[in-house]
Order: C-alpha cells, then structure tokens, then sequence
C-alpha cells in the first residue's frame, strides 16, 4: 500500500488534479502533488514541446519543492526525503538527470541543472544573482576606517572584556560593507545594533543616512521601539510598484540613497527578497542582516541566512558575527531555547520539567488553554470597553496562543470567544466586537497596513466600533469597515507569530505524526516569549519536534564556499 503525505478518495478533493494521466496523475494521486504542480507542469510541457512524463514529474516535483519553500531539488534524493510511497515508478536519478539536460524545459528556460540540482530557472538567476552581489559587495574596496575614532568609540561602548563578541561585531561593521549578526534571543542583537549604528555613523560623518528595515510591519515597529529610530518593512524601504509585486522602486539604477542599511530579522527574508534588496543597496553602502538563523524560515522560498550562515562558515573574510553570549541571565526560556537549537531533547524536558515559573509544560487540556489565554482575553475586552486604545494594545502583547496549524487556530479563536462571551456576559454578536483581537492579512498601501499588523476593536467616544492597529509610527485607527482582509487573533499559528513577541507565550502542540512539528517550529515559538512560556503537549510530541528538522534544499552555500573569489 502507498502512504501518501495526503492521501484522498475524495473525488472532489481540490488537491486532485482530475486531468491529469500517466506518471503526474499517479504521483498526484499518491499525495506527492497538489493539482497546481500538476498543472503547472503540463502548462509549462505543452508550451515548450516537452512529451516526456519523466520531464514533467521533475518539473512539477520541483514547483512542488518550491512550494514547500526549497529553492531547488535534488532528484536523487527527492523520493527519499519524502519518505513515502517506496513502490511508486520513481525514475532512476541519474538517467532522469541525463535526459533532463537535453529537455526542451532546459533548453528554453524554464528548468534549470546544475550541480546535479533542479532549478525553476527564475531561481537559479535569484540564487546565482544573491551570490554573485555578495562576492562583488566584497571585492569593493573596503571602506576607509578613521581607525583612531573606531577605537576611542569602541573602548566607550565596551569599557571591558565582557562584551567581547559585540565589540567585534562593531568592529568588522565598520571595517567591511556587509555584515551578517547572528544570535538567538537574549543575546544582545539589539543592543548590538544601536551601538554599531553609532560607530558606523561616525564612519560614515555628518549627515548619514540610516535605514532601518524588518521583513513585517510588526518586526519594524518593534526594532523601531527598540532602537529608537524609525523603522519600515522592507517592501516600503525598496519603494512598493503597483505594477509589479516582485519588482521595486529601488533596483540596480536606482539604488537606495542610504549610507548604513540595517535589515532585522533576516531568517524571514525569502531569497527573492534578497535578491532585491542585494541589488537596491549601493555597493558603497553598509549592509548589516541581522537575524536568527535558527528560526523557521520565509514564508516564501529559501533560507537565506541560514544558507549565508553555513557558507561563509571557516573562511577567513566570512563577514558573520555569531553572538552567542546570552545576557539575559537567570533565563529559563534562554535555557530552553539552547537545549532546542542544540537538538538536546533530553535538556529540553529537564528544563521543562524544572517546575520553573518562566518555562511551564502543561498536559494538553481545555483547562490549561482557558486558564493560559481567558486572562489576556478579559485584559483586552475590558480596555477596549473603555475606548482605551494604547492599553488594549498593550494587553494585546502580553499574551499569544500559538499553534502549528490553522485549523487549531480557528478552533481555538471559537473557543476562547465563548469562554469571553460567557465570563463577560457580552453575547458578541457583532463581527466586530469591542475587544477582537485582529491580525492583518494583507497589505493595503492605501491604507498604510502590512499582512501581519496586529490591533483590536475599540469602542470610541460615541459609541460606535474603532479598528486600531499596531503600526511602526503609532497606533492606526480605521472604521472597521475599511479592513477586509482580517482574522481573529485569540490564537495565531507560529509561522505569523514570527517577528513578534508577548510577555508570555502559550505553545499548543500538534499531534507527534504532524509533518508541521519541527524543531524550528518549536524554537520560533519559545522564542516569541520574552517573560513566560507554556508548552501544550505531550512528551512524544516535545521529542518528535525536536528530532525533526525543516530542510530547505537551495545551492546558495555551496555557490559562497566554493570556487568564487572574494
Ligand atoms: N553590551 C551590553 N551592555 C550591557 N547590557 C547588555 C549588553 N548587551 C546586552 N545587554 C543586556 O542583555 C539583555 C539582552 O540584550 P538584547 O535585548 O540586546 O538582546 P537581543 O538579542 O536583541 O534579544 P531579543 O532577541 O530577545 O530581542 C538586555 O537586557 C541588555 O540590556
């Protein structure tokens, strides 16, 4: 029997491609593709001449990999990783690879091979293009350095030996155009980056230009907080094109003015973005990517610092500053968060299993969720009766219920709304209720909202229902009939929750066999918490998560440590 990674006799199932036949309908049938690789594959066939199925199943195997957020796909590795359906007529990789290279898919532009690896050829440009923009960023001539003004900077900020690694992550910023700084939570990139931003801005002289940029709006607003200068999402530092959703103002003839270009929470910047944002920057610029390379990665394609993390590793002009200090002692959750990235399971049920307050591990139960989440709930619903907008937003943050999948979320969202209704008496009938939490799930420019801005309903003077969001300057205030395109956010999944943090977190686990369980999963939403975490779950899936890793397949590391020339 074959055991697909979804598998349905639903004849109307939308992830069944109905018109496919021979190796795409069996694969599809399987559960290996959705109808969109499928369809993707036979559009992309029929236009280019391709008749061999052996081209097409590669070719949809690879939008599905893109899909899953690989940049490219190793075909002999591909049915191993997938782990299912041994006894599908999987080609045998190296003649597949062969006839690949003579397909017309190749030959027009479409797949691209290289390095044994299959590329949608727009791909293998971004990854070629990010690769060869940081060789060129280096091979620039390194910027001047007023060495006397560095050290005197330098020996103020870091009085001692203590902070060594942050002196020298300052250092090499001003010493070299890029710079990647790398750390988990506690570590102090931000304070890090405010000192760098002073000695590079002395470096730089009077008068200059600074960008702060995160991949979301609420990653901007909170580097804005912390840092105390402003800060915009990414897509509005390279200047947004109604005509053009992958395309920007600002590219390679019209670069960004910017002398010092500070990008936080890189792990969320897809290797398109990157791409575009290598060739906006002037070669003249300092580019500092901060992030943490342990996070799950982009929503979209590619895992960009992590890939810069591994193929800049042992070479001697690597421009990576990996803080690995945490500052923040006596930190449970730092504990925590080390024993996930070191894969120790063992360590992480010990300090799970510690009784400490900050770090709780709780039996999956409706109990613990009502006595996790209510609290917050009530906090927000209660400010927002009261037509206070600053303090419904600041009990917003103090709470989040995490969980892998959406439909927990909206399971959750319905039942943290009755326990609300029942608690308060407030039947909240209206859609938007005095105290609905609310996540923002697309951009409006118009409106100056981003996906993943975060507010709730208020209830203003005269009675009637106020949206206010979160926003990088202040608080938004919209009718709420302006905003289509929002959630309820009592619960939120851990891939929207990256970028953020609340006072506490509450994680609810899937089940073990979930294929959304990794360990990444897990590091990203301990990590969200700056007071308190509960982890919801049972013993097996804690270990489960652990133990599984989400790999990104893409040959960025190996395009920076192999043959370029720095
Ligand atoms: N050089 C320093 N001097 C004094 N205190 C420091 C220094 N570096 C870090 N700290 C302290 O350590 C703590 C963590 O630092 P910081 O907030 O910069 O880390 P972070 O990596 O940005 O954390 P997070 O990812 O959780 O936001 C803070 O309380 C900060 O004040």
């Amino acid at each position: 029997m074959t055991t697909g990674i979804w598998e349905s006799d639903d004849p109307v199932d939308t992830r069944r491609a109905l018109s496919a036949s021979g190796l795409l309908a069996t694969f599809n049938a399987a559960g290996v593709l959705e109808a969109a690789d499928v369809h993707v594959a036979r559009h992309a066939c029929a236009i280019a001449g391709e008749q061999d199925p052996q081209a097409a199943l590669a070719l949809a195997l690879t939008v599905r990999a893109v899909r899953h957020g690989s940049i490219c796909l190793a075909l002999d590795e591909v049915a191993g990783e997938l782990g299912v359906a041994p006894d599908l007529p999987w080609p045998d990789p190296a003649s597949w690879l062969e006839s690949l290279s003579s397909s017309p898919l190749v030959t027009q532009g479409v797949l691209a091979v290289e390095h044994g690896l299959l590329y949608l050829e727009r791909y293998r440009r971004q990854e070629q293009q990010v690769a060869d923009d940081l060789a060129a960023r280096a091979a620039y001539p390194a910027p001047a350095v007023d060495r006397a003004a560095l050290d005197a900077t330098l020996a103020r900020l870091y009085p001692d030996t203590r902070y060594a690694e942050q002196r020298d992550a300052c250092a090499g910023a001003a010493t070299r155009w890029t710079t990647v700084l790398t750390g988990g939570p506690g570590t102090g990139k931000t304070t890090t980056v405010k000192h760098l931003l002073e000695v590079l801005a002395e470096q730089v002289g009077p008068g200059a230009r600074i960008a702060l940029s995160a991949p979301t709006g609420k990653a901007a607003a909170r580097l804005q907080e912390q840092v105390g200068l402003p800060a915009m999402t990414l897509h509005r530092l390279l200047g947004f094109r109604r005509d053009n959703q992958t395309r920007f103002r600002h590219d390679r003839s019209n670069r960004l003015p910017h002398d010092i270009v500070v990008v936080d929470e890189t792990s969320m910047v897809s290797l398109t973005m990157m791409a575009r944002l290598l060739e906006a920057v002037r070669p003249d610029a300092r580019l500092v990517l901060v992030g943490d390379p342990d996070q799950l990665a982009s929503v979209e394609a590619g895992a960009v610092l992590g890939d810069l993390v591994r193929g800049y590793r042992g070479r001697d002009d690597s421009p990576v500053a990996e803080l690995e200090t945490v500052r923040r002692y006596g930190t449970h959750i730092g504990e925590l968060a080390a024993a996930l990235r070191a894969g120790d399971a063992d360590a992480a049920v010990a300090v799970l299993g510690a009784g400490h307050d900050e770090v709780r591990w709780l039996q999956a139960s409706d109990e613990a969720i009502r006595e996790a989440a209510l609290p917050a709930a009530l906090a927000v619903h209660e400010r927002a009766l009261a037509g206070d907008s600053a303090g419904a937003l600041a009990a917003l943050d103090r709470h989040r219920l995490l969980c892998a999948h959406r439909d927990m979320v909206s399971y959750w969202n319905h039942r943290i709304e009755r326990w609300l209704s029942e608690a308060t008496g407030d039947p909240l009938r209206d859609r938007m209720y005095a105290g609905r939490p609310l996540l923002v799930t697309r951009n409006d420019l118009a409106l100056g909202v981003h996906n993943g801005d975060t507010g709730v309903v208020v209830l203003a003077g005269s009675g009637s229902a106020r949206v206010v969001l979160a926003g990088p300057a202040g608080p938004i205030d919209l009718a709420p009939n302006r905003l289509a395109d929002v959630e309820t956010m009592h619960a939120l999944t851990i891939h929207k929750s990256q970028g953020s943090q609340a006072a506490e977190v509450t994680v609810v686990l899937p089940d073990e066999d979930s294929r959304l369980l990794t360990r990444e999963l897990l590091y990203t939403a301990v990590t969200r918490a700056s007071g308190v975490v509960r982890i919801v779950g049972s013993e097996d899936a804690l270990r489960a998560a652990i133990t599984r890793r989400a790999h990104r397949a893409s040959g960025l590391t190996r395009r920076l440590s192999g043959s370029l020339t720095y």
